[in-house]
């Protein structure tokens, strides 16, 4: 097996396989010149098949969405067989899980888990992405209880921006849009709306607003815009999922007026910030001092080196490093990255 997996073995130990999706499998993995955990996506090239520029739009977007709620990418390897993306690790595991654990979330646990949500996607639709996979299965929660988006493979960034229409139906029924399943053309972002309005019901309730086992009785139930309320639900909470879940997505709340609805403003008092809190554009000081000390290069050398974001080694070692500077650790290497030109 080691020798199939040469090309990251020389950075990064192996650990145990925590997940897989559909063609693809999740390890968990050391990161060894920082001593980070990170979560190690594994694609064979040749079982990809078709889904090859799934791969592709998952990696191209992830290199573009830098946000404190969504899943950093830190280094991708390609060899003639395999993919390997290098991915930030969240010790929580899926959202998913937490509700079934927790039998249904409270409200105020289930407005600080939204919030996050609501600030992921409204990142990603000012920059002209939608996700179209919204689910708690794709929201990660981290060491601090903070959710991760995960999962950018359907993800569209229609090239006439946010208003264009896109067509193909994709994503997991159960929280697809109804103008989605009627085969319309439909726009992104409204797509995630809707889906959001499935996953809030999904937190405060611990079960589906649509669900059953028969695909075309599902069907009818999402296009009805039908589902219960169950009388655990708060006046305001059961408002909002009615502004969500308009099957008419000409009458579904944006997600601009969304940031401030009250139910996502009560207890915090202010609205939901969706700007990025990562810094991506100047390189820390701290970390250029580090990897150029360390390899033996010039700071404008690293510098120079680091702002061409080449998503590798060196790539993955910065925000590494950064990671360990924000959470308080040491930014030190234990050993040399061999790659530096
Ligand atoms: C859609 N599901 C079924 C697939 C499962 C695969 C395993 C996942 N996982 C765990 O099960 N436990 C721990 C765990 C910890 N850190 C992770 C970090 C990143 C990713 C990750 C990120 C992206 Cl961007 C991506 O595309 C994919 Cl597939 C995975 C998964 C992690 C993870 C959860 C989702």
């Amino acid at each position: 097996v080691v020798e199939e997996y040469s090309a990251i073995a020389s950075h990064y130990r192996l650990k145990e396989t925590i997940g897989s999706g559909g063609f693809a499998k999740v390890k968990r993995a050391v990161h060894l010149p920082t001593g980070e955990t990170v979560a190690i996506k594994i694609m064979d090239k040749v079982a990809l098949g078709a889904d090859l520029p799934r791969v592709k739009t998952e990696i191209q977007a992830m290199k573009n969405l830098h946000h404190h709620h969504i899943c950093r990418l830190y280094q991708v390897v390609e060899t003639s067989r395999k993919i390997f993306m290098v991915l930030e690790y969240c010790s929580g595991g899926e959202l998913f899980d937490y509700i079934v654990q927790k039998d249904r979330l409270s409200d105020s646990e289930s407005r600080t888990f939204f919030r996050q949500i609501v600030s992921a996607v409204c990142y990603m639709h000012s920059l002209g992405y939608a996700h179209r996979d919204l689910k708690p299965e794709n929201l990660l929660i981290d060491e601090d209880q903070n959710l991760k988006l995960i999962d950018f493979g359907l993800c569209a960034k229609p090239r006439g921006g946010m208003e264009d229409h896109l067509y193909t139906c994709c994503g997991s029924p159960a929280y697809a849009a109804p103008e989605l399943i009627a085969g319309k053309s439909y726009i992104g972002s409204e797509a995630d709306i809707w889906s959001m309005g499935v996953l809030l019901y999904a937190l405060l309730n611990g079960f589906l607003p649509f669900d059953d086992d028969n695909i075309g009785s599902l069907y009818r139930k999402i296009k009805s815009g039908k589902y219960d309320v169950p009388d655990w639900l708060s006046k305001e909470s059961v408002a909002l999922l009615k502004q969500l879940l308009q099957v008419d997505p000409k009458y579904r709340i944006t997600v601009e007026k969304l940031l401030s609805h009250s139910w996502m403003t009560a207890e915090m008092g202010v609205p939901v910030e969706w700007q990025s809190k990562y810094q991506n554009t100047v390189l820390d000081e701290d970390v250029i001092t580090e990897l150029s000390v360390h390899q033996k290069v010039s700071r404008e050398t690293m510098r120079t080196e680091l702002s061409k974001w080449k998503y590798d080694f060196l790539t993955a070692a910065y925000f590494l490093l950064l990671k360990k500077k924000t959470s308080g650790r040491a930014v030190r290497l234990q050993m040399t990255l061999s790659t530096m030109p």
